[in-house]
């Protein structure tokens, strides 16, 4: 009996010490894993350019997943482009409702031609009682010499009605892109839930959509209607972009379109074509608003060892995920420094600046992310430009600016100072402020500005786990 016991307890001991053994080298393996694993997040305004900044580093690091993705891409540039005429034509509408009534003459007969008779336009009802004032000086010429803009409804009515259809299924795409489910609200109309393309990870501790299954075996009913009546009516929505009511709204800021819209309308013919495949250049200007978090993962070599990044793009300025990530190596904050004389929609009395600055200064002083490195993006420097360049004053808007110059080099200091100032007072731990202007649409120039925010994080990343 006393041996049997004593054979028992040496059995058991043998159990229990392999267990530990395999605990141990569980750990381990844990451990050399998570040194491995280089978690960054993503934050910044709605519009800031996070998802944009996601899709240039998977260009880097996994660009043959972008090149396979591309086709992916297709259905969400025509979103962005069905978006955009919807917006372009209920502002039409607002601002000339004669064009929404039905022509009185057979269908047909207002094929859009600068020899439409005047008498034409009096049969689109009362074209006097809405004319805005402030385009008594159009240059375009008509009968109609103290409402100039009457001569142009014909053809507006004409391009509206072809266009509808096109607009009106909208929201069915946005129902097929997100697997069935159609999320709508605000200004912005229908959204296209995050995480419609296949990089989407399963199995997180977090809410994340996970359509990678229905991406797949994605129905493609709607956009390939969609393709067709792009392919028909592309004339027209070229006819209707370069038409001059539609300058005229966009110069008057009466009309506000998507930053993206523009590229992608001016090139309608070949985003129409029945072959067409987006190109990089697409995939980076499209929008399409992020929703909750989506995580990207990378495989990054270093000194002949496989690094693992987990990028957190997170949507919105939603800071209630920043306590999922205390354990990230890095944020990369980016703030639009062209937003100057833009404000929130969901709040119209804050400018996107000061915004942008407020949130800055959460992060600083947020406790929780007193270990991770900060990497600040002052982004779309390139609009910027072109917003001072057209003679737009940073003094309009933000009054502290004062007399300072109105050029890109003193307006870009002003706020780089700011964002410096406000790491220098607040940040709870004394760490360095990695700062950089970006153009993220610029393939090349980001690319660059990619690889040194690479090298940093890996900096940190290795020093975090003794490893430097
Ligand atoms: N001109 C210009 N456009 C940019 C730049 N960076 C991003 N964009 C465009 O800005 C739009 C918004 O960019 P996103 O990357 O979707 O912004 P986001 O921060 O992910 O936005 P949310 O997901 O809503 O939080 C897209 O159409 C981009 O193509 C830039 O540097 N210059
Ligand atoms: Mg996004």
């Amino acid at each position: 009996m006393g041996s049997k016991s004593k054979a028992n307890d040496a059995e058991a001991a043998r159990i229990s010490n392999a267990i530990d053994e395999e605990l141990r080298i569980e750990r381990e393996a844990r451990k050399k894993k998570s040194n491995r694993e280089v978690k960054v997040m993503l934050l910044g305004q709605a519009e800031s350019g996070k998802s944009t900044l996601q899709k240039q580093m998977q260009l880097y690091y996994a660009s043959q997943t972008l090149d396979r993705e591309k086709p992916s891409w297709k259905p969400i540039v025509y979103f962005n482009i069905l978006k955009a005429l919807r917006m372009i034509i209920e502002e039409l509408d607002t601002q000339y409702p004669a064009i929404t009534q039905s022509p009185t003459s057979t269908p047909g007969s207002f094929a859009p031609s600068p020899t439409i008779p005047p008498s034409t336009a009096s049969s689109v009802g009362n074209v006097f009682s809405f004319t805005p004032a402030s385009i008594s000086n159009s240059s375009h010429s008509s009968n109609y010499s103290h409402h100039p803009e009457a001569s142009w409804f014909p053809e507006l009515q004409y391009l509206r009605n072809k266009i509808l259809p096109l607009v009106a299924s909208e929201e069915a795409l946005a129902s097929e892109l997100s697997g069935g489910i159609t999320l709508s609200g605000g200004r912005s109309g229908v959204y296209v839930r995050a995480g419609w393309q296949a990089l989407v990870t399963q199995n997180r501790a977090w809410p994340l959509p996970d359509i990678r299954a229905a991406s797949t075996a994605r129905p493609t009913v709607v956009s390939n209607i969609v393709a067709k009546t792009l392919l028909a009516t592309q004339h027209e929505i070229m006819e209707l972009w370069r038409h001059p009511a539609v300058l005229h709204l966009l110069r008057a800021n009466k009309l506000y379109l998507e930053e993206s819209a523009a590229f992608f309308l001016d090139h309608i013919y070949r985003i129409s074509e029945p072959e067409y495949i987006p190109s990089i250049d697409d995939v980076l200007h499209v929008r399409v608003q992020t929703l909750g978090v989506t995580e990207h993962q990378f495989d990054f070599a270093l000194g002949g060892i496989q690094y693992h990044w987990l990028l957190y793009d997170v949507g919105g300025a939603r800071q209630a995920w920043v306590p999922f990530f205390d354990d990230a190596t890095a944020i990369i904050f980016l703030a639009p420094i062209s937003a100057f004389d833009q404000y929130l929609e969901e709040d119209p009395r804050t400018n996107r600046i000061d915004d942008s600055l407020q949130l800055f200064t959460n992060i600083c002083t947020n406790k929780l992310l007193s270990k991770t490195a900060l990497i600040l993006m002052l982004n779309k420097t390139d609009l910027l430009k072109q917003k001072l360049q057209a003679g737009i004053k940073v003094r309009k808007y933000i009054s502290s600016y004062g007399d300072r110059p109105n050029n890109y080099e003193e307006v870009s200091e002003y706020f780089r100072a700011h964002f410096i100032q406000i790491q220098k007072r607040k940040d709870t731990s004394n760490r360095s402020l990695y700062i950089h202007f970006t153009s993220m649409l610029d393939v090349k120039a980001t690319q660059s500005i990619i690889v040194n925010v690479g090298e940093a994080i890996m900096r940190q990343h290795l020093s975090g786990v003794g490893l430097a």
